[in-house]
């Protein structure tokens, strides 16, 4: 999908604009009344931290509360316990600079693939030939030059998801929120997507937090990976991806040597967590 970006803002240039977008995630707790009049618990004390200009990656077993995080952090929804700063002022609503792609494109059909790019920063008040001017910019940017006046319905699925990045990015998000972005795609696709968003993230430097299930994606794109238990959902282990940037094609990376062993230390962490949540919706005992 793509973003619709609430306000305007750019790249961040100096010391007050970085620390605009550090995330900060304090003792969160997230509870939910089930259809059943019950109390679900499904997040309980997640503390983590996303260093402006970073990319913060969450992973963890379905249902462990990734996508709830990230919507607290976007200010979609307000958390039971803890709190959520951004630049260190606490989430209280949508808050602005910020851009969102999530698994399912939100393109408007109606629109042509320009037409959706532009609708960004028409939002900000930006005048429509500047913003169609932008769009052409970033449609090529993506590698979708010739393609402005086409539909949705028009495009595959991986070029759909270019206009969704263009459309998020065209707004020079202080922070970019991704949920599992890529993950309807194929696998060959999804590299060449993954290569593409390093890519632009390096030019715009966006603070990032994507949740995703793919542990190689995580470690191939983030330099910090949080892992989480399941559910209720809280921190396991927060690990740093010390692998050296620009990473280069994530085609590549995966036969690094370097790669393989953070991507092993992790899946040590993971694996147990994903037995467990398999276990419990197979109705074993965890
Ligand atoms: N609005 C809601 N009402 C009740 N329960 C909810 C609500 N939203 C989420 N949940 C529950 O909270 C838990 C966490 O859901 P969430 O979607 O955050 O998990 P996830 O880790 O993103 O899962 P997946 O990886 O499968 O997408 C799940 O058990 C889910 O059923």
């Amino acid at each position: 999908m793509a973003s619709r970006n609430e306000s305007a803002s750019r790249a961040p240039a100096d010391h007050a604009d970085r620390a605009a977008s550090r995330i900060e995630v304090t003792g969160l707790g997230k509870r939910f009344l089930t259809p059943k009049g019950e109390v679900f618990t499904a997040l309980r004390d997640v503390t983590f931290t996303v260093e402006p200009g970073r990319f913060c990656a969450v992973v963890g077993p379905t249902g462990c509360g990734k996508s709830t995080t990230l919507s607290m952090v976007s200010g979609l929804d307000r958390p039971s316990e803890g709190s959520v700063k951004v630049g260190g002022r606490e989430v209280s609503g949508i808050t602005g600079g910020i851009s969102f792609m999530f698994q399912t494109d939100a393109l408007l059909p109606w629109k042509t693939v320009a037409g959706n790019v532009e609708l960004g920063p028409l939002f900000r008040g930006v005048g429509k030939r500047q913003a169609r001017t932008l769009a052409r910019d970033w449609l090529r940017r993506v590698g979708l030059a010739g393609f402005e006046d086409h539909h949705p319905h028009q495009l595959s699925g991986g070029m759909r998801k270019r206009v969704a990045m263009a459309a998020a990015l065209i707004n020079e998000p202080r922070i970019l929120l991704m949920d599992e972005p890529f993950g309807a795609l194929d696998v060959q696709t999804k590299a060449i997507m993954q290569t593409e968003l390093l890519g632009l993230w390096e030019q715009l430097r966006p603070s990032v937090l994507f949740i995703t299930h793919d542990l190689d994606e995580a470690v191939a794109l983030a330099d910090r990976v949080v892992v989480m238990t399941s559910g209720p959902g809280t921190v396991k282990a927060v690990y740093e991806v010390d692998l050296p940037r620009p990473r280069g094609a994530v085609q590549d990376l995966r036969y690094e040597p370097h790669f393989l062993e953070t991507q092993h230390r992790i899946w040590e962490s993971l694996r147990e967590e994903v037995q467990r949540a398999y276990a419990l919706t197979a109705g074993a005992d965890a």
